[in-house]
């Protein structure tokens, strides 16, 4: 998939970023890891010209999610076990979190650094919420995503299950098992997550926006999802867990819809074009146009627009990142995370 995990369309840190940020770690270790073992309008905002359906009809998604996650964090509050404590041994622990971490620094390399800014403990979970991620991504999109099968993805989803059952399969999900338990994450957004990975296997073109977007959503919108209770709320904040929510959603949305321009490319090498039909076709745009890599007028006008759209969801974002922990507001606000 084009996605916030995708590695090949990535250049590196030293090649994008200047070289102030130029890390260069190639981790063949970490990149072994990823090999998984299955059978086969607010008011200052300027709305952009093209159309934001979809949203709503996504956003019902969240909901559920903020609600569970408020009742969590109230349970935790009061000292109630919410979930079970899994019993995994610490030197243990210090090793799965460590793979994770380079997971994390060699496929996420900006984000990584970005991590780097939040406390030991978070910065362990987020490591290994995105390890779990990129191997979800890895399933339709690594070496062995020509033979992953649904029958693979309903293995890896009971393995989801597995983790937040407190019984990992591996060192990897040990790290995220303990992880949800610690933060009372929620398993619908990695459930969904697999979702995505499951419509990626189903389709390869977007009739309209409203399609991507869900598409974002699986792939991206679930990420924010993810790391809101990792990131946590600040105690003093009068916004509603829902509201935060909301920001971290759109914050996925709008990186994902940025990685989906960046990798226009690479995704036509494989066939897929995940930009809306309808609106390529408003500006006189066909697939052939964009298998021939030529840059026209057409798609100039055509990724201004939709460069605007991502910039509106990233506007969205903005608010509710000041809602966060304090510990963890800086790099979101400053748009490292
Ligand atoms: C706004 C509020 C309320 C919360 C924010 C909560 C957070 C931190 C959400 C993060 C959502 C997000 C954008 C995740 C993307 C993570 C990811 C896979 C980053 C990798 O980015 P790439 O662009 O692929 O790689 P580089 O880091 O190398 O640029």
């Amino acid at each position: 998939m084009c996605s916030t995990f995708s590695l090949a369309a990535k250049p590196s840190i030293g090649e994008s970023r200047g070289k102030i940020w130029s890390l260069q770690v190639i981790n063949s270790a970490a990149r072994s890891e990823l090999n998984i073992n299955i059978p086969r309008e607010k008011n200052s905002i300027i709305l952009p010209r093209l159309s934001t359906q979809g949203m709503l009809q996504s956003d019902v998604h969240i909901c559920e999610i903020a609600e569970r996650q408020s009742l969590a964090n109230n349970l935790s509050d009061k000292g109630d076990a919410f979930r079970s404590k899994p019993q995994l041994d610490a030197m243990f622990l210090d090793e799965a979190y460590e793979r994770c971490r380079k997971i994390c620094a060699e496929y996420a390399k900006t984000y990584y650094l970005g991590t780097l800014l939040l406390t030991k403990e978070r910065q362990k979970a987020i490591w290994a919420v995105y390890a779990w991620c990129k191997r979800t991504d890895e399933l339709v999109d690594g070496p062995n995503a020509f033979c992953v099968s649904p029958a693979a993805l309903d293995r890896w989803e009971e393995r989801l299950q597995d983790i937040f059952n407190g019984h990992p399969n591996d060192i990897l999900d040990a790290a995220l098992t303990d992880t949800v338990s610690k933060f009372n994450l929620h398993i619908k957004p990695f459930r969904d997550m697999i979702k995505g990975m499951r419509m990626d296997t189903e389709k390869c073109r977007y009739a309209n926006f409203q399609e991507l977007y869900l598409y974002c959503y699986y792939a991206g919108g679930t990420v924010g999802l993810m790391s809101v209770p990792v990131m946590g709320m600040d105690p003093d904040s009068s916004a509603s867990a829902q509201s935060i929510y909301n920001a971290a959603l759109y914050l996925g949305i709008g990186n994902q819809l940025t990685n989906i321009l960046r990798d226009v490319g690479e995704d036509a090498s494989r066939g897929r074009i995940y930009l809306p039909q309808d609106e390529l076709a408003k500006f006189g745009l066909r697939d052939e146009d964009i298998f021939s890599r030529k840059v026209s007028d057409e798609w100039r006008e055509f990724m201004k627009e939709q460069i605007t759209r991502a910039r509106y969801f990233y506007k969205l974002a903005e608010e509710g990142a000041s809602e966060l922990d304090k510990a963890s507001r800086w790099p979101v606000t400053k748009k490292i995370l």
